[in-house]
């Protein structure tokens, strides 16, 4: 039976949040501390080898851990920087609370963005990013969804929760915890000429009520999903707090066949028999790579990097754009809280051209909860200029709002992650480049014409009493109110990610791709292909889906070589 905590008390406890994770992270790190006495020891002695290393407990990582660990006979190591993840992370509610934690969040910054994310601090954007095993599935907003291009190459996803398949059974479980305006938004979609249908297969214009990685009012991630239910598996072996500095290259081949890492102080070196599988994310994937003499050559040598493999890695960065819409107020429902819908449109840029990755909608709207209250918090965990929020929502009551979130699904910009030296410390420097195609910006303006048409215009929001703020957004003052020019103003402020950093380390089409990044053609898990964009919609799925098949391929692979190896009269 489920009960629910008073909303004040919940308010009170996130106070005193950083101080509790703070407090279970030293203990967590000096429990594992202990704990790696023993292994530490040995390895004053001993070189360690395994049949794969896998370096990253993310979605991804936590998935190939499970996968390729499967087999009794491959020895697994799992080597993440982060510990386990804080018990606090299961409260869904605390998502927003928990970033900006240094214990359990990268918290990476962009170099400042020339003439977009004008009201952030600094014009950068600031990106989270998970530390510890689940990764960033420990931190992310939970929204999922299956997209249909993965129909292609992962037919059944098995998980420990049982045989889910793309329906969506199994793993996503709507929480149905905040109903409100969810019929408005599905009945004004359909006053528009939108069907209603289930977020997850194909992906159609339409609206839907969204799906959730929550189980039983806990968040689901792939630490729940893929790690925890196989941490006794004793061919498994996972190193935490172990930080990967180096992967080594066989001088004849450049073949990897080992890493470096430091844990707890030390350094050590690890060799793989068979495969070393990078899944540290879409920033720290390129960034170990780069570190290891894998990447753009002239790049490398400029930091004095040895050059081992020319190949564009940290290039073709993509990233969702989102801007946050509104606030619309509404007359009748009084509700502090938005809903939990989806609908995915196209703009008309997209409408009129007839290629093939335009097919599927490239703007999704996501339906927000707002509270003008809480202008202080949403400036301090966006990373927006102190007072920005404030000025814009002074004067709103905190019971009649809530925001449509427009969201660039298929962007054409592409930005770039670089080496800021050659320290594996140091952070990369990140460059999304923004709204550098000038169809993004186009695109994002067709969304938001869209978003305040449908929310003063249909008869379902109609009767609710919604219309757009009466306000301009601080910065745009100059422009007239919902014209184009005022979107384009308010959107190059409002400049936020979709958490979707991706293809960093494309996956190319053959050896001759001199556009892929990944120098295998299973290497990483950034790999989304550079031709091809980013699903429109949030990407967890995907990624746990791409590992999926990638343990597939690399098992079979080896399954292969094996057989093939036993029929030989010789020995290896
Ligand atoms: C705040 C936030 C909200 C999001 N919301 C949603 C959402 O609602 N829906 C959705 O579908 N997607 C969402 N996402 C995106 C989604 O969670 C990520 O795309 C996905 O988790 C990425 O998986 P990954 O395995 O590539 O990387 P990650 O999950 O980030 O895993 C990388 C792991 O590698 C570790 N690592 C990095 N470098 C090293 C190293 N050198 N040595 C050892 N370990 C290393 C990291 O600590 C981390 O644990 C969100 C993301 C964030 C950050």
């Amino acid at each position: 039976m489920m009960f629910a905590i008073p909303r004040s008390v919940l308010t009170v406890f996130s106070k005193a949040l950083p101080i509790m994770v703070i407090s279970f992270a030293v203990w967590d790190r000096n429990r594992d501390f202990l704990q790696s006495q023993n292994v530490n020891n040995y390895l004053t002695h001993h070189i360690e080898e395994f049949d794969f290393i896998i370096v990253g407990a993310g979605s991804a990582g936590s998935v190939l851990a499970n996968r390729l660990s499967s087999n009794p006979d491959y020895r697994v190591l799992l080597l993440e920087s982060g510990g386990n993840p804080n018990p606090l992370q299961n409260v869904p509610v605390y998502f927003q609370s928990l970033l900006h934690i240094p214990e359990l969040d990268h918290g990476h910054y962009t170099v400042p963005q020339k003439n977009v994310c004008l009201a952030m601090r600094d014009h950068r954007s600031y990106w989270p990013r998970g530390l510890g095993l689940g990764g960033s599935s420990n931190l992310n907003v939970m929204n999922g969804r299956f997209d249909s291009i993965f129909k292609k190459i992962s037919k059944t996803l098995r998980t420990t929760m049982g045989s889910i398949t793309m329906d969506g059974q199994g793993i996503f479980v709507n929480t149905s915890a905040q109903e409100n305006l969810v019929d408005e938004f599905l009945k004004a979609g359909i006053e528009m000429g939108y069907p209603t249908k289930d977020v997850n297969g194909n992906q159609e214009p339409s609206f839907s009520r969204l799906d959730f990685s929550i189980k039983n009012g806990r968040r689901f991630g792939a630490y729940q999903g893929f790690l925890a239910p196989v941490l006794n598996r004793t061919n498994l072996h996972i190193y935490r707090f172990a930080h990967v500095n180096k992967i080594h290259l066989r001088k004849e081949t450049n073949r990897a066949y080992a890493v470096t890492y430091k844990r707890h102080g030390l350094e050590r070196f690890v060799r793989a028999k068979r495969e070393i599988i990078i899944s540290a994310g879409a920033i720290d994937s390129p960034k170990l790579l780069m570190l290891s003499g894998i990447g753009p050559k002239q790049h490398l040598e400029s930091l004095g990097i040895e050059c081992r493999i020319d190949l564009p890695v940290g290039k073709n960065l993509m990233d969702h754009i989102s801007v946050p819409v509104g606030p619309f107020i509404e007359g009748q429902l009084a509700s502090p809280i938005g809903a939990n819908a989806v609908a995915y449109i196209y703009s008309s840029l997209s409408k009129a051209r007839a290629d093939f990755w335009i097919k599927s909608p490239d703007i999704q709207l996501l339906l927000l909860p707002a509270n003008p209250n809480l202008h202080q918090t949403v400036e301090e965990v966006v990373g927006i200029k102190p007072g920005f929020i404030e000025k814009y929502l002074r004067g709103l009551n905190a019971k009649d709002i809530f925001m449509i979130n427009v969201m660039l699904g298929k962007p054409s910009s592409r930005g770039e992650i670089k080496l800021t030296s050659k320290h594996p410390w140091e952070n990369p420097i990140m460059d999304p480049k923004y709204f550098s195609h000038s169809d993004d910006i186009k695109r994002v303006v067709d969304g938001m014409n869209f978003t305040v048409h449908m929310a003063e215009n249909t008869e379902a929001f109609r009767n609710i009493g919604t219309r757009l703020i009466n306000k301009h957004f601080p910065g745009c003052e100059k422009y007239e109110l919902k014209t184009n020019s005022y979107y384009e103003c308010y959107a190059r402020h409002m400049t936020y990610t979709g958490y979707d950093q991706s293809g960093t380390c494309a996956m190319g089409y053959g050896p001759e791709d001199r556009n892929a990044g990944s120098s295998h053609k299973r290497g990483c898990v950034s790999w989304m292909p550079h031709i091809s964009e980013i699903p429109n919609g949030n990407i967890n799925t995907a990624v746990i889906m791409a590992a999926d098949k990638a343990s597939e391929l690399i098992l079979d692979y080896w399954t292969h070589v094996d057989n093939s190896m036993r029929s030989r009269p010789f020995h290896f």
